[in-house]
């Protein structure tokens, strides 16, 4: 027979998976003419698998640095990243991610169809490539669009488009820098829905940039508050607000009080 100890009392709950990203005291110094720039200081964070991660902070604080640190784009000065429990350049090597930038960055002499496609034809991807892009294309709602050009879609849709590049490989986890952050208020909360719809479709892991409150509470399972630079972590949110998420979770007190939260630590993390 065991004997549990008093001050251990036996546990109901499921033991957490091993989480899928994983960042320890990790750290991002730039050398910079007639100095350095510390862009992120000691950041900790477990992700597990299915999350929808929001990073929030000041312009500067090392949001993209984050990201691109993830990605395998930039090697840290310190600290340690696992994805999956592998390396980044692991990760990378094994399209572990797709990116989304801010700017949709399509190429415009190809068609909608051709720019999904691109990245499996630069990777020499064997099978119907053709038939995986109509798959991503049908995924973001724009399957009757893959004979038009980009300059011939919406800003929106040509975001659209992006995103449907980036899970061309079906990737566990999507990185999304400021996707929304050139769109109009409308648009951006329309495709707010529908990047939570893919969310809930695919079970991908999202790590998502945003400056805007609203978004990242509207979005997120946990929101990550950074400070002013140099970038830490002041803090993370949980937000309990229930799924499906609707236009109607963005009227809730809930919602509100969630929001004051993340106002509040932002605050704290300038002062
Ligand atoms: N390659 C680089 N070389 C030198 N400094 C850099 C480099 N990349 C980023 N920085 C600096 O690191 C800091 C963090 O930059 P980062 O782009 O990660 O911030 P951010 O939070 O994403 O900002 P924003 O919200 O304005 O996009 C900034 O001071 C930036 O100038």
């Amino acid at each position: 027979m065991t004997l549990l100890s008093a001050s251990q009392p036996p546990s109901t709950a499921e033991p957490l998976a091993p989480p899928i990203v994983s960042v320890q005291n990790l750290q991002m110094v730039f050398q910079v003419p007639g100095g350095q720039t510390v862009a992120l200081q000691d950041a900790n964070l477990n992700i597990q698998k299915g999350e929808f991660i929001s990073l929030i902070g000041p312009s500067g604080c090392g949001k993209t640095t984050l990201l691109r640190l993830l990605a395998d784009l930039v090697q840290p000065t310190g600290g340690q990243i696992l994805i999956g429990g592998q390396s980044p350049a692991t990760a990378r090597r094994e399209r572990q991610y797709g990116y989304v930038f801010q700017a949709p960055a399509l190429m415009e002499w190809r068609s909608v169809l051709a720019n999904v496609m691109l990245p499996l034809e630069v990777m020499n991807v064997p099978g119907d490539r053709r038939a995986r892009a109509r798959e991503m294309l049908n995924l973001v709602g724009l399957d009757k669009f893959e004979r038009n050009y980009p300059w011939q879609l919406s800003g929106g849709m040509q975001q659209r488009v992006s995103i449907a590049r980036a899970l061309a490989f079906d990737p566990p986890l999507l990185f999304m820098d400021e996707p929304f952050g050139a769109l109009d208020e409308i648009t951006r909360e329309h495709l707010n829905l529908e990047l939570l719809r893919l969310w809930r479709e695919t079970g991908k892991t999202v790590i998502f940039v945003t400056h805007s409150i609203p978004e990242a509470v509207f979005l997120s399972t946990r929101v990550v508050v950074m400070t002013a630079r140099p970038g830490k972590i002041e803090g993370i949110v949980d937000v309990d607000l229930p799924q499906p998420r609707s236009d109607d979770t963005r009227e809730s007190p809930r919602f509100f009080e969630i929001a004051t939260e993340i106002r509040e630590l932002l605050k704290k993390g300038h002062a």
